[in-house]
This record gives structure tokens, sequence and C-alpha cells, in this order.
């Protein structure tokens, strides 16, 4: 079995009297994107400085690359590129200087700089900008600078603090592209977003956080699956609408059944298996079924459901 990018078990934050993070565990493999998602004050900007080695566990493990976070910091470092979520740059550096100062504090190599400084400058899509001064950049460039400065030494897991906050829609989106383009790299990402639909079409997995703790970690939608207790269903049928709406109101996980001239809209709790049952009833009753379908769920509702709302602060 390959060792997982990152492994963790039973980590647990406390801040004086008050616990950031509750026995967590987890892994990611290798070369998955991974979408953190919490409220704000969940947790993940602590779990993520505890992986990039800034920030001592109470308790519990973290491993990167099966290195251990707090015996093995160099290691770690050297596999991690970490954008926090606040981040400064010196603004008295010129866009290349800057990078050149990073790679250089990295041990690598003038001549080997020179060369892959133009290529990050491109894929982050800021080529244009290579002699401006950090400090001339506009929000959303800055981010980029900083995602192209945890890159310059080439490391295995990018982990990538809330990367698109207070970006414009644009440069979301351009910074999106610039993480596909990681993806197809192979490189490993963590991200993290209290917008799960931000993350949703990208990621492989999601984890998410609530008050410290994991409460749900998998494929997007097989985790849209699992918490969608209300999913509306819609059924055309060729004839027999007033009957078919009678026989689904005495169908188990059914609520609230409503027949328009579109059909017979149901209020549905159950997971996929019933609601295969239930078509499967509906046909051998003999309603001829033109379609049935569910709703999309916004994924903004799903995480409003599993994490209840709210702060975790
Ligand atoms: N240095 C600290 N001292 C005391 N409490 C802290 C400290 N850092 C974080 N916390 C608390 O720990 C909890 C988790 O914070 P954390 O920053 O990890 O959350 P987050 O999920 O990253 O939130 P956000 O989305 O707002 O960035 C919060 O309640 C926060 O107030």
């Amino acid at each position: 079995m390959t060792t997982p990018m990152i492994e963790i078990e039973n980590l647990t934050k406390t801040y004086g009297s008050f616990t950031a993070l509750k026995s967590m565990s987890m892994s990611i493999a290798k070369g998955t994107v991974f979408g953190f998602v919490g409220p704000n004050g969940a947790g993940k900007s602590t779990t993520m400085s505890i992986l990039a080695t800034l920030l001592a566990p109470t308790s519990g493990t973290a491993k990167v690359g099966g290195y251990e976070v707090t015996r093995h910091p160099q290691e770690v470092r050297k596999l991690i590129g970490y954008m926090p979520d606040f981040f400064g740059v010196y603004d008295h550096f010129k866009t290349t200087e800057y990078l050149h100062f990073y790679g250089a504090s990295y041990g690598i190599p003038r001549a080997e700089r020179e060369k892959m400084i133009p290529q990050l400058l491109e894929l982050v899509n800021l080529t244009d900008k290579a002699d401006f001064y950090v400090d001339s950049l506009s929000r959303g460039m800055k981010q980029r600078l900083c995602l192209a400065r945890c890159l310059v030494h080439d490391p295995e897991l990018l982990i990538l603090d809330e990367p698109a906050s207070g970006l414009d829609p644009r440069a979301r989106i351009e910074m999106r592209e610039i993480l596909k383009e990681l993806k197809s790299m192979g490189k490993t990402i963590m991200i993290s977003s209290h917008i799960l639909p931000e993350l949703a079409e990208m990621v492989d997995e999601i984890g998410v956080i609530e008050h410290g703790e994991l409460i749900a970690k998998g494929k997007v939608q097989d985790i849209q699956n699992r918490m969608r207790t209300n999913r509306t269903l819609h059924i055309r049928l060729m004839e027999g609408e007033k009957e078919a709406a009678e026989f689904l109101r005495d169908q188990p996980h059914v609520s609230m059944v409503l027949e328009d001239e579109q059909g017979v809209h149901a209020h549905f709790g159950g997971q996929d298996e019933e609601q295969a049952e239930l078509l499967g009833a509906l046909i051998a009753k003999g309603f001829r079924i033109v379609s049935f379908s569910e709703a999309q769920t916004n994924l903004e509702d799903v995480f409003l459901e599993i994490t209840k709302g709210g702060d975790s602060a």
C-alpha cells in the first residue's frame, strides 16, 4: 500500500481552555485534490498550520509523506508548499526578484531559478508583470504570486488556505484554472474554503469540518447523496396523476405530495436505494411513467444542512 500524502490521527489542538481540534483523524491519498470545507472558526487553518509545521499539536499525530510533522519538520517542509490565509508580500521587490528571494531561501541555484521563474510566472499568468513592483499588483495578482512562491521548490503537496478569498469572480475563475493545471501536473492539493460550490467542481474529495471535528469526508457526489435528507422528486406520467399522488402519499419517506400540470412533485427523505424502490413500486402498480427525476440539490444547501449553519467559533 502506498503511503498517504497526509495522515492525521487523533489530532487535537487546544488554545488555553478552548479546543479547536477534537481528536481529528483522516488521510489523503497522493494525487488527490482535497477540499477542506467548514464555516468560520471550524479549525481549517489550525489543521493546515499544523501540517505546515508552523503550529504544534496538543496531542495526536500528523504525517506528511510518511514524516511526522513534529519530528521531521525539515523533511515535511521540502514536500509542501503552503499558502496561508493571510500573507504579506515584500512590497519593495519586483515580482521576479520576489521569486528569486524565495527560490534562494530554498537553496535553489541562480541558474536554475533563471529557468524556472519565467515558467512559474507563466503558470500563474503573471508574465507581463515580471518587472512590476509587488505593491503595484492587484489582490488577485498578489494571491497568484503567493501561489507561485509556494511552488518554487516544486513541492509534491500544496496546502492552500482559502486561496480565492477576497477575489472577484473573474479572479476566482483564474485561480481555479491554475489549480486545475497543478492537478494535471500530479500535485496533491489540500485547499480550504467556506464555500463548497466554489470547490466542488475541481476537487476529487471533500472533508467537512465543524467545531474541530470532521463530520463528513468523501467524494462530492457521495457526500451530497448521503446528506440529502430531503430531495424533491418530479414525476411525469402518461395519465393518472391524481391516483399516483395518492399512492405516493402512502409510501415510506414521502412527505408533501403536490400535483400540477407538470406532473407530481414529492418531498422524499430516503436514500438512493429507497428512491429506486419507490420508482419500482410506481411501475409495479401500473403507472406509466414518462420521467422520474430529482430536482438538483444546490451544494450550498447541502453544506448548510450538514453544518447546520452558523459559525463554529
Ligand atoms: N492563537 C489562537 N488563540 C486562541 N484561539 C484561537 C487561535 N487560533 C485560532 N483560534 C480559535 O480556534 C478556532 C479555529 O480557528 P481556525 O482559524 O482554525 O478556523 P478556520 O476554520 O480556519 O476559520 P476561518 O474560515 O474563519 O479561517 C476558532 O474558534 C479560533 O477562534
